[in-house]
């Protein structure tokens, strides 16, 4: 049997809970790592002491490792006192995934706000956090569409910053590094021998030879050059308000992108509902649902879980796809 998926609980008060129990829907080996007492009422679970119990819990219902938060969880309304709790669930799926034990990690949503009002958490996201708890390894973030095709990929160069900050924070090493980061995953990890990359220009019209920003001619197109006469395939800097509409897309497997909307506004467009967040670069596989913890729908029984059921799918296949090497 593949080692199964850790699936961390993420914030209690939003959506995370109630998407939880659906995720059996997708027949994986999984375990949900959280405290019982948030998930919704009349969920039938199971608790385990350790991953390998899992073959002993019926297909029907949730495998609990059981991890103790200081208070009860109430809808869209965060308590400072489950912060730490939420911190160390990731913590601990992070050492199961890194001892072997779990094959894979799938977060559900955190509240970042939540975590730093309660916690201090220092971290903009799990993608900056699960970089330090791997060791300091550089990442990138990725989101992947499932539901559309051709598929639309994008990794943003820069990721949670603000958007004032980008142009200094977007530089030739950290554009280099995201292109690298991702080629190698995408062979590694979805089995693409050869990837084809699109890179999206910083300004409008890809600075439109000049007149509209100067980086591109500056130190895009140079960087792309030397790194085509490695090998790899690249494709821009392109004008981002062209490169993603379907023949577009066709034309490479991944685009990176030098900022976190100009990545993530056309896949959440394109394919909200079954979005997979992909960190790129880890020694484990990590996924997430594109969604954040919808405060404005926790608890109402509204919440999709497709997005979270197509992380689960995406984390159960790179795992297999490292297992097989
Ligand atoms: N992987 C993660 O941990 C992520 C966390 N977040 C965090 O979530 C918090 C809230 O972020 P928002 O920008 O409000 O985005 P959000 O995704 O939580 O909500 C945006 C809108 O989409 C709806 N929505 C989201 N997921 C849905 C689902 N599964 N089914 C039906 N409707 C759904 C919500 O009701 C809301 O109207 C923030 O703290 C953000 O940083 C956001 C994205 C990913
Ligand atoms: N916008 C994507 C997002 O906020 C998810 O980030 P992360 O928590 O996976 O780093």
């Amino acid at each position: 049997m593949a080692r199964p998926i850790i699936v961390t609980c993420g914030e209690p008060a939003g959506i995370g809970p109630e998407i939880a129990p659906q995720l059996l829907a997708a027949g994986l080996p999984f375990a949900w790592l959280g405290d019982p007492r948030h998930l919704p009422h009349g969920t039938a679970f199971s608790v385990i002491e350790d991953l390998s119990d899992l073959s002993g819990v019926a297909p029907d219902r949730l495998a609990v490792l059981r991890h103790d938060f200081a208070a009860p969880a109430t809808p869209s309304q965060p308590d400072p006192a489950n912060a730490a709790g939420v911190i160390a669930v990731i913590e601990r799926a992070v050492s199961l995934a890194l001892s072997g034990q779990a094959g894979a990690v799938c977060t559900l949503p955190i509240h970042k706000k939540a975590l730093k009002d309660g916690a201090d958490f220092a971290f903009p996201g799990h993608t900056e956090f699960l970089a330090h708890l791997a060791g300091g390894v550089d990442v990138a973030m990725m989101l992947a569409s499932t539901l559309v095709s051709p598929p639309c990929r994008v990794v943003p160069a820069t990721i949670h910053i603000p958007l004032a900050q980008v142009p200094a924070a977007l530089t030739a090493p950290l554009l280099e590094q995201a292109i690298r980061i991702t080629h190698a995953a995408l062979v590694r990890d979805f089995g693409i021998a050869e990837p084809r990359l699109a890179v999206a220009g910083l300004n409008p019209h890809a600075g439109e030879g000049g007149g509209m920003g100067g980086e591109e001619i500056a130190w895009m197109i140079p960087l792309l050059d030397r790194l085509r006469t490695e090998g790899l395939s690249l494709s821009g800097p392109l004008p981002a308000d062209t490169m993603f509409h379907a023949p577009a897309r066709a034309r490479y497997d991944a685009a990176i992108c030098g900022y976190h909307d100009q990545a993530l506004i056309p896949i959440k467009t394109l394919d909200f509902a079954g979005g997979v967040n992909v960190t790129l670069g880890l020694p484990f596989p990590r996924t997430s649902p594109d969604h954040g913890t919808a405060f404005d729908i926790a608890g109402k029984g509204l919440a999709d879980a497709g997005s979270a059921i197509a992380a689960l799918r995406m984390a159960a296949d790179m795992a297999e796809a490292r297992e097989r090497g």
